[in-house]
């Protein structure tokens, strides 16, 4: 079987990207599965920025090509906050609860109307023998008042997607990954990848 290793330590995208990959015949690895692997600070202004420098950082160290995922969540009435700041909105504890009440707490009498926003997901794919290759995908919907559901992980039960009448934790994880934005990403990335690991092999 093949192999990706995803140059992340978030145990929620990690799960999204093993059933994304598997059902393309790959073995997904993540830096969970690296006990000593470094913590890449994340000082770009772009979700592509970040994206490209823990996947540069991490496949320089490990020798190996990598994919790295730097999302977040988009809301169109707090002017694009949290954006690439999603994960420590709240705090360094980077808490998925303290977070979403954050948001909520913002958006307090923000009608329904004006409660739009999006996530956006920068995907970078680096090896130490090749240029780097970013792509991006994302996904609308509307921030609820409340949480709501218990998949997913971060602002997926605040985030209500008009289409299925839900909110993301609502969904299974089957349906979120038709219509996510990291699978939107991964589907940007899908062609570009087979080529990409031709190239690797051939190196
Ligand atoms: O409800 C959500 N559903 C999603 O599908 C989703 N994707 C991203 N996010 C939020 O955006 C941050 C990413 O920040 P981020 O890209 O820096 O990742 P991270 O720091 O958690 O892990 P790492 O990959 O950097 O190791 C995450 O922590 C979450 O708060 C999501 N929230
Ligand atoms: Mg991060």
């Amino acid at each position: 079987m093949k192999t990706v290793i995803i140059a992340t330590k978030n145990k929620g995208k990690a799960k999204e990207f093993e059933s994304l990959f598997s059902a393309k015949g790959y073995e997904v690895k993540t830096l969970l599965d690296v006990p000593d692997a470094p913590d890449v600070e994340e000082t770009g202004t772009t979700f592509e920025e970040n994206a490209i420098l823990k996947a540069e950082a991490i496949a320089h160290q490990l020798g190996h090509f990598v994919i790295a995922d730097d999302s977040g969540l988009i809301v169109d009435a707090l002017e694009g906050r949290p954006g690439v700041y999603s994960a420590r909105y709240a705090g360094e504890a980077k808490s998925d609860e303290a977070n979403t009440e954050k948001v909520l707490r913002e958006l307090e009498g923000v009608p329904k109307e004006a409660r739009t926003a999006r996530f956006y997901c920068a995907l970078a794919l680096a090896s130490p023998n090749q240029e780097t290759i970013t792509v991006s995908g994302t996904m609308e919907g509307l921030i609820t008042e409340q949480p709501s559901g218990t998949n997913g992980f971060g602002y997926d039960p605040i985030f209500f997607v008009e289409e299925q009448g839900k909110t993301n934790a609502e969904l299974t994880k089957e349906e979120k990954n038709q219509i996510s934005h990291r699978a939107n990403a991964l589907r940007a990335l899908d062609e570009k990848l087979d080529l990409f690991l031709k190239r690797e092999e051939g190196m």
